[in-house]
C-alpha cells in the first residue's frame, strides 16, 4: 500500500507522461480528456484542462486567450481553478478574497484578508500547478464589484517554489485510501501580491487604466461559464462510473451461486435471485439512461455554447438548469448505485480487489464537487418556478420545460394505464412524468407565496429532471438502432428505468393524482416481468460497455469470470503476505502467549 507521498509521485508520473504525450500527438483537449480517463487518476490533469483552460476561454479576451492558451497547451504552465474558500463553496458571492485595483502602479492587488477566505480544495494547487484562475471581489475606486476571475502566477517556472507572498499547500488526505488521495488539492493564502492588471480576465468586465469598472455587454452569468461546462461533462463521467459498477455486480452476479441446489444438483445463480434483480437491474437500466442523457446534454451544451458565439443568451437559464440538475441527479444516484453494487457483491465486494471501494471513493465527492446537489437542484426548482409564473402570463415555454405548455391537460389528466401491459406504452409513462412534474412545481410555486418550502422545491426539481432523462431515454429509441433485437432489450431498459422511479416516487405519482394505487401496482407487476426479461441478456448488456479488465480493475468483474482464482491471486500480493510470520509478533504477541502459556501452568 503506497503511502500518500508515494502515491501522489507515481500518479505526477503518469500524469507528466500523458501531457508529453499529449503535446507530442498534438491532441485536442477531447482527446486529451479520453487519457485523463485511461489513467484513470483523479490527477493534475483535471483541473488543468477541466477548468484552467475553459475558464480561460470563457471569461477571457481574444489577446489573454492566445497568450494563457498557447502556454497552457503545451503545458509551458499548469493551471488549476482556485474559487473555493475555507469559509465559501456553494456561495459564490460570498467569497472573501480580494483584488484591489492600484492605479499608482497599474496593477491589481490579491489578497487573503481573513482566514476563511483562504483558498481551499483547488485540485493540483497544493504542490503542482504554477498558476491558477483565482477568484476575488474585485475592488476598485472604494467600491467592491463583486466576484471576478484573475490569473495568477503562483510559483516559480524555475524552481517551482511559491512567489513571494504567497502561502501554498496540500489540504491532507482525504476520504477512502486510493483516489482523491491522488490529487493535490490544496490551500492557499494571498498576502498583498500583485499583478498585472491585464491578468484580468476581461471578457465580462474590465477595469480601465484610471481604475474605471467597466461591464461588457454580456451576462454576468457568464463567470459561472465554467462550472455549467464541467457540469456537464460529470453526467458523461457519471454514466461511466456507473456502468463500471453493474458491470462488475452483473457478472460477479452470474458467476457467484449460493443455496438452492437440488439433489446436489449445482446451487442458484445469486443474479437469478428476484431481490438481487430488483435491486441491481434498475442501475443496469440507469446506467443506459443516464448515457443516453449525456450524449443530449452534450449536445445542447455545444447549442448554448455556439448560441454563446452569437451573442444569443436565451439558452442560458436552460443550460443552468439542465447541467446543474443532471448533474446533481446523476452523481447522487451513481454514488447510491455504486455503493449498494459493494454490497450486492456481498463480503467480496468490500475487498480493494474488486474495484467497488476505489470507484465508490472517486465517484463520491462528484456530489458535492461542481456544485453541491442540494444547491444545484434549488437553482433548478428557483427556474420552474420562473417559467411557471411565466407560463400563467400566457408566455409558451420551450426546450425541456415546453411540456408545461400543456398546462391545462397535465393538470387534470388521468393515466390511461388499465392492463400491465399498458405499462409499455412510452406516452404512457412520458405524460405521468410530466403531470408529475409539473403538478409539483405548481403546488411549489403556490404554496411559495405561503411558506416558501425548499423540500418542495427540491423534490419539483427532481420530478422534472427525472422526466429529462426518461424522455431522452424514450427519443433514444425513436432513432435507428443498429443490431438485432437490441432496440427491443433498450426498450426493456427504458422501461425499467421509468417504471423504478414510479415506483420509488410512487408517493408523489399519488398524490399529485397522477396515477392512481391500482395503476401504481400494476407498474410494479410490470417491473417484475421486465426483469425476468432481461436476465438472460444482462450479461450481454454490461459486455457491451466493452470495459478491458485493465479499465475495470477489478477481480470480481474480469471478463472470463474467473474470479475465485483471481481473488485468491490477488490476496498473495498484500504487503502484509511478505513474511508468514507478521511483523510485530516478536514485540506484541510472543510474550503474551509466552506468559499466559506459563500461567496456565501453574
Ligand atoms: C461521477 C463522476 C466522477 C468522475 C471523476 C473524474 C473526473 C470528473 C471530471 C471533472 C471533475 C474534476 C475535478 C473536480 C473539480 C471540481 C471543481 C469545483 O468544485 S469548482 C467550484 C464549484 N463551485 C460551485 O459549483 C459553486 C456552486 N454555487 C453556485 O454555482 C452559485 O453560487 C449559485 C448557487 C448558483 C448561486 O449563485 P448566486 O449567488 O449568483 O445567486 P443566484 O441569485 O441564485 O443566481 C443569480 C442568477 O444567476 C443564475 N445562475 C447561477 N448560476 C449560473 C450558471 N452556472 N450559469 C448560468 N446562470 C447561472 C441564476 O439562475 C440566477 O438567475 P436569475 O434567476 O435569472 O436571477
Ligand atoms: C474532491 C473535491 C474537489 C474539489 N475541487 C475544487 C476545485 O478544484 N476548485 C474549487 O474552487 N473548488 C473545489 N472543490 C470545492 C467544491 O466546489 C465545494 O465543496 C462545493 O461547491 C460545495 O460547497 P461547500 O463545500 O461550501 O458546501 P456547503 O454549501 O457548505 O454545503 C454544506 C451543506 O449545506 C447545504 N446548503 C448550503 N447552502 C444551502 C442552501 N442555500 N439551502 C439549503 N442547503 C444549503 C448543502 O446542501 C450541504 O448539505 C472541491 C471539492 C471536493 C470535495
Amino acid at each position: 500500500m503506497l503511502s500518500r507521498k508515494e502515491l501522489f509521485k507515481d500518479t505526477l508520473k503518469k500524469a507528466a507522461h500523458a501531457w508529453k504525450r499529449t503535446v507530442e500527438l498534438h491532441l485536442t483537449e477531447e482527446e486529451a480528456n479520453l487519457l485523463r480517463l485511461y489513467i484513470d487518476q483523479p490527477g493534475y490533469v483535471d483541473l488543468h484542462w477541466v477548468m484552467f483552460v475553459p475558464a480561460i476561454k470563457g471569461q477571457g479576451t481574444e489577446e489573454q486567450q492566445k497568450k494563457w492558451l498557447t502556454m497552457a497547451y503545451k503545458f509551458q504552465i499548469i493551471g488549476t481553478y482556485a474559487q473555493t474558500e475555507l469559509g465559501h463553496g456553494s456561495n459564490v458571492q460570498g467569497l472573501e478574497t480580494t483584488a484591489t485595483f492600484d492605479p499608482s502602479t497599474d496593477e491589481f492587488i490579491m489578497h487573503s484578508p481573513t482566514l476563511t477566505s483562504s483558498k481551499w480544495w483547488p485540485g493540483g494547487l497544493g504542490k503542482t500547478s504554477t498558476h491558477a484562475v483565482v477568484y476575488a471581489r474585485l475592488i476598485t475606486e472604494g467600491k467592491d464589484y463583486g466576484i471576478h476571475g484573475f490569473i495568477m502566477q503562483l510559483r516559480s517556472l524555475d524552481d517551482h517554489s511559491p512567489l513571494p507572498g504567497i502561502t501554498i499547500g496540500d489540504i491532507g488526505g482525504k476520504f477512502g485510501s486510493g483516489a482523491y488521495n491522488s490529487m493535490d488539492n490544496g490551500v492557499m493564502r494571498l498576502d498583498h501580491v500583485r499583478i498585472p492588471r491585464d491578468q484580468m480576465l476581461m471578457r465580462l468586465a474590465q477595469v480601465t487604466r484610471e481604475g474605471k469598472y467597466v461591464h461588457s455587454d454580456v451576462p454576468k452569468q457568464l463567470l459561472y461559464g465554467t462550472m455549467v461546462y464541467v457540469r456537464q461533462t460529470i453526467v458523461a463521467d457519471a454514466s461511466r462510473a456507473l456502468s463500471r459498477a453493474v458491470c462488475i455486480a452483473v457478472r460477479y452476479g452470474a458467476i457467484r451461486k449460493q443455496f438452492g441446489s437440488k439433489a446436489g444438483g449445482p446451487e442458484t445463480q445469486v443474479l437469478n435471485y428476484k431481490t438481487q434483480q430488483s435491486r441491481l437491474f434498475p442501475f443496469l437500466a440507469s446506467a443506459y439512461a443516464f448515457r443516453f442523457v449525456g450524449q443530449w446534454l452534450k449536445w445542447l451544451y455545444t447549442d448554448v455554447t455556439q448560441k454563446l458565439e452569437s451573442k444569443d443568451f436565451s439558452t442560458l437559464p436552460e443550460a443552468h438548469a439542465c447541467t446543474a440538475g443532471l448533474k446533481s441527479v446523476t452523481t447522487s444516484a451513481t454514488a447510491d448505485a455504486i455503493e449498494e453494487c459493494q454490497k450486492l457483491c456481498g463480503g467480496h465486494g468490500y475487498l480493494n480487489s474488486s474495484g467497488l471501494p476505489e470507484l465508490f471513493a472517486v465517484n463520491l465527492p462528484a456530489c458535492t464537487y461542481e456544485g453541491d446537489n442540494v444547491v444545484l437542484l434549488l437553482q433548478v426548482a428557483r427556474f420552474l418556478m420562473k417559467t411557471v409564473s411565466q407560463v400563467a402570463s400566457g408566455k409558451q415555454p420551450v426546450g425541456t420545460t415546453a411540456y408545461m405548455g400543456n398546462i391545462q391537460h397535465l393538470m387534470q389528466c388521468k393515466s390511461v394505464v388499465n392492463t400491465v401491459e399498458d405499462w409499455l406504452n412510452p406516452a404512457a409513462i412520458k405524460e405521468v412524468f410530466e403531470a408529475r412534474a409539473l403538478r409539483m412545481a405548481v403546488n411549489c410555486a403556490q404554496n411559495i407565496s405561503k411558506a416558501p418550502s425548499q423540500e418542495e422545491g427540491f423534490e419539483a426539481a427532481v420530478a422534472h429532471v427525472q422526466l429529462i432523462i426518461v424522455t431522452k431515454f424514450i427519443e433514444k429509441l425513436q432513432e435507428d438502432i443498429l443490431g438485432h433485437g437490441v432496440k427491443e432489450q433498450l426498450q426493456k431498459l427504458c422501461g425499467i428505468y421509468a417504471l423504478h422511479l414510479i415506483h420509488k416516487h410512487l408517493g408523489d405519482f399519488l398524490s399529485t393524482g397522477c396515477v392512481t394505487a391500482r395503476q401504481g401496482s400494476l407498474a410494479n407487476e410490470r417491473l417484475g416481468k421486465l426483469y425476468a426479461q432481461v436476465r438472460p441478456n444482462a450479461v450481454a448488456l454490461v459486455d457491451a460497455f466493452d470495459y478491458t479488465d485493465h479499465y475495470l480493475g477489478s477481480a470480481l468483474g474480469r471478463y472470463d469470470g474467473d474470479v475465485y482464482s483471481a481473488l485468491y491471486k490477488e490476496a498473495w500480493k498484500d504487503p502484509l503476505n511478505e513474511t508468514v510470520v507478521p511483523d510485530g509478533y516478536q514485540e506484541h504477541l510472543r510474550p503474551l502467549l509466552k506468559q499466559q502459556l506459563k500461567l496456565s501452568r501453574l
